[in-house]
């Protein structure tokens, strides 16, 4: 890997899809260990844009896209894809079939099944264990999954990505079938990560202004496929830039911790 280039650095980058222009000329970069967030209302084209840093969807010709240093036509996805953790709420909800063990499923990780089909290796059985105890999860090793929380499941799924060692993770909308309690256990889950894993390039896709996490230090605001508002967090979560995103008139209350509420005028 190059380490010198950015996680990600997309240029010029139009998607069409169905015959329809979904993102426009997108450029967009991402430090290496920075955390980044990607906001927009639903249709504002977030999962297109990770499909385009997945290898999924190919951008029209004149575009460059890189993923940690490696340049899109020019490497191999499958093994680029190995240093890509990518959690989404639609493996959450496959979690719920089976009978694993929240063991099971984190030692999952590094074949990319759901739930274990082989016997782990010592290695892999000590690297599971250090990675639950470092997101203070350890209690749901021997819990079934079907008995856990969703909150918890999410923590797992969080758990079985890092078997990997990725260097990027991709975070999409991780909290959207939660409750109260279980986003909140899940925006923790992040911030402990944040603070174990500080070299994880983190991408945290979501359409809800109170998860952005003081954390996510950058970010964008995706609307109708183009970048209507980049740069640091403060920069980009102003009540302006948020009532032209989702067409509201938005007030934003500050909590001393730094987290945004959002209150309609
Ligand atoms: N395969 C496809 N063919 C045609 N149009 C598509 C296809 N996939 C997505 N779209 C359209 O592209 C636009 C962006 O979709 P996308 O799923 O990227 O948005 P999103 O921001 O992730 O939305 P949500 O928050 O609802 O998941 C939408 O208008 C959607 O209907």
């Amino acid at each position: 890997m190059d380490n010198f280039l950015p996680a990600v650095n997309v240029e010029n980058a139009r998607v069409y899809l169905g015959g329809q222009e979904i993102l426009h000329n997108i450029s967009w970069q991402v430090r290496r260990g920075e955390r980044c967030f990607i906001l927009g209302a639903n249709g504002a084209g977030k999962t297109t844009l990770v499909k385009l840093l997945m290898g999924f969807a190919w951008p029209l010709f004149g575009a460059k896209v890189q993923v940690l240093g490696k340049t899109f036509g020019h490497v191999n996805l499958l093994e680029l894809r190995k240093s890509i953790a990518w959690v989404s709420p639609f493996m959450h909800k496959w979690l719920e079939d089976g009978a694993w063990n929240g063991r099971d499923m984190v030692l999952s990780g590094p074949d990319g099944t759901i739930g274990l089909l082989r016997e782990p290796t010592p290695e892999e059985e000590k690297k599971a264990a250090g990675i639950m105890k470092s997101l203070k999860a350890e209690h749901l090793m021997d819990r079934p999954v079907v008995a856990m929380s969703s909150g918890e499941q999410v923590k797992v799924l969080i758990a079985r990505a890092l078997m990997t060692n990725p260097e990027l993770m991709i975070l999409d909308e991780p909290s959207v079938y939660l409750d109260l309690a279980g986003r909140e256990f899940l925006l923790k889950t992040i911030e402990e990560l944040a603070a174990t894993r500080p070299d994880l390039t983190m991408i945290f896709i979501t359409q809800r202004i109170e998860d952005i996490l003081p954390v996510f230090d950058c970010g964008m605001i995706l609307k109708s496929g183009q970048i209507v508002a980049s740069g640091s967090r403060d920069e980009v979560l102003t009540e302006e830039n948020l009532k032209n995103a989702f067409d509201l008139d938005i007030q934003l209350i500050r909590t001393d911790k730094g987290r945004l509420w959002t209150v309609i005028r």
